[in-house]
């Protein structure tokens, strides 16, 4: 028949006005800016992002051919991982693909498996119990609290624990401050990137500063390359151990040394924003925190969870999930089309940029009815079963989902469960909003107080 039916769709584009105010809009609130756009545009349009033409997809099929069906035609070779590259470099989280990928992937992935976490599971654990130790020292019952560099602190010392053996001393406290400034400053340059990383300003020569320094103290652990607390191997002893069975390749000591900051970064900034924004809204919402706090009772009878209980906490999985939904902390992605594609109908050119923002996408009024209310219940089996595969996807999806998907997952479970089961968290009375501060992931942007009432 004619071949205007299979002929690809135009990709509506953003007016001109919209296109100029862009630039400021979208410093000034990312979030506002795509949210109003998707209302206006729909699932797919083009738009600028920082002068960076791209095609933003917001419609869960789109983003499954993209990321899963026909996945070998996008890499990240784009804006979003050009910015975090002087940090992360060739690691797995933005290495741009292909065979090299391919090969550090297979040689990462047994690392991450279930038997793994169940090891790091034990530090999870410990860890929450030292912050809690440490919070009946600090403050009375009813007194209120900061949470998030609380988190945060366990957060980077349960990872490098992990990493790099039974205890990393006081060098984890210089390195968590570099971290968060060395964010800031990526997240600076994503909203506006001039100029480039390259120039010697200020700023890029603290962000260098703060590169090295964590290549140092990355260097060193792998020098000492401890054991754990129990004699068993660590992570890092794990992956420079690792070979690859297909062609016994190991990993040579430069792409060791960028692996452990790969896993380092991904390890803390994301999980420090989702257990920050996991404990505010579990305050902010009492009637959701007493049935957890009824579930965390029945399933441990009083004693600290392993492992294995966190699979039984199935409601309390729910309150991470619809956490995560609403305040994934990696909360945008890139890509490019390498060669041409066809999605939804739309029309793709290689070379095109690819915008997902998991934040919007969360929010499709398709399958998230009320979307801003926080509701678990949207993660009962029966709904979750009823929704189509990428409506939700906090951890990507395809080839390139996080590869430590269980371990953030397992360490929230135990952080949540391990306070809540100690401690009502309440809101006080008029806490100002604690937006969100949209770097390169999404963080809270002012402090989450919390009370502190003993159970
Ligand atoms: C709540 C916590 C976390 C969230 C929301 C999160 C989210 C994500 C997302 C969305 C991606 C895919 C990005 C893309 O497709 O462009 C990713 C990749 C990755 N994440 Fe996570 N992550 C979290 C925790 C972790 C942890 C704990 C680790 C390590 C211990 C980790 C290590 C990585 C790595 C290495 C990749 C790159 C994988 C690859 O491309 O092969 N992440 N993460």
């Amino acid at each position: 028949m004619s071949a205007t039916l299979t002929e690809p769709r135009q990709i509506p584009d953003l007016s001109l006005g919209e296109k100029l105010s862009g630039l400021s809009a979208i410093r000034r609130d990312q979030v506002a800016f795509l949210s109003k756009a998707v209302e206006k545009y729909g699932d797919v349009f083009r738009m600028r992002l920082l002068g960076n033409p791209l095609v933003m997809l917001n419609h869960p099929d789109h983003v499954h051919r993209v990321l899963v069906e026909n996945r070998e035609n996008y890499d990240k070779e784009n804006f979003l991982y050009r910015t975090v590259r002087p940090v992360l470099r060739n690691g797995l989280i933005g290495a741009i693909g292909g065979e090299s990928w391919h090969r550090q992937r297979r040689l990462m992935q047994p690392s991450f498996h279930r038997p793994k976490i169940s090891a790091f599971a034990d530090t999870m654990t410990e860890e929450t119990a030292a912050m809690l130790g440490r919070w009946h020292q600090r403050y009375r019952d009813g007194d209120v609290a900061a949470v998030v560099p609380d988190v945060g602190h366990i957060a980077l010392r349960i990872v490098t624990r992990n990493l790099f053996g039974a205890d990393v001393g006081p060098t984890t406290e210089a390195i968590e401050n570099d971290f968060t400034y060395a964010n800031q400053i990526m997240g600076d340059f994503f909203r506006f990137p001039f100029p480039p990383l390259h120039w010697p300003t200020p700023s890029h020569l603290r962000l260098r500063k703060l590169i090295a320094n964590l290549d140092r103290f990355v260097a060193e652990m792998i020098e000492q390359r401890n054991t754990r607390s129990d004699g068993s191997p660590t992570l890092l002893s794990i992956l420079a151990d690792a070979v690859d069975e297909e062609t016994g390749h190991r990993m040579d000591s430069v792409q060791l040394q960028q692996e452990v900051v790969n896993i380092m970064v991904g390890g803390y900034e994301t999980t420090t924003g989702a257990a920050s924004f996991l404990l505010y809204l579990i305050a902010k919402h009492p009637e959701v925190q007493e049935r957890m706090h009824a579930e965390i009772t029945e399933v441990l009878d009083g004693r600290q969870p392993g492992f294995d209980d966190v699979a039984k906490l199935t409601y309390t999985r729910m309150v991470v999930d619809e956490t995560l939904r609403l305040r994934g902390p990696a909360w945008q992605t890139m890509r490019r089309a390498v060669g041409p594609d066809e999605v939804g109908g739309f029309g793709i050119d290689a070379n095109t940029g690819i915008y997902i923002n998991f934040y919007t996408m969360h929010r499709h009024r398709d399958f998230w009815p009320d979307p801003e209310r926080f509701d678990p219940e949207r993660f009962a089996p029966q709904a979750v079963a009823e929704r189509p595969r990428n409506a939700y996807i906090p951890f990507g999806s395809g080839l390139r989902v996080c590869i430590g998907k269980h371990f953030a997952l397992t360490e929230l479970m135990i952080i949540a469960t391990m306070i809540v089961q100690q401690y009502r968290l309440v809101l006080p009375d008029n806490h100002p909003p604690v937006g969100l501060d949209q770097l390169v992931t999404l963080r809270p942007k002012h402090e989450v107080l919390l009370r502190l009432e003993r159970r």
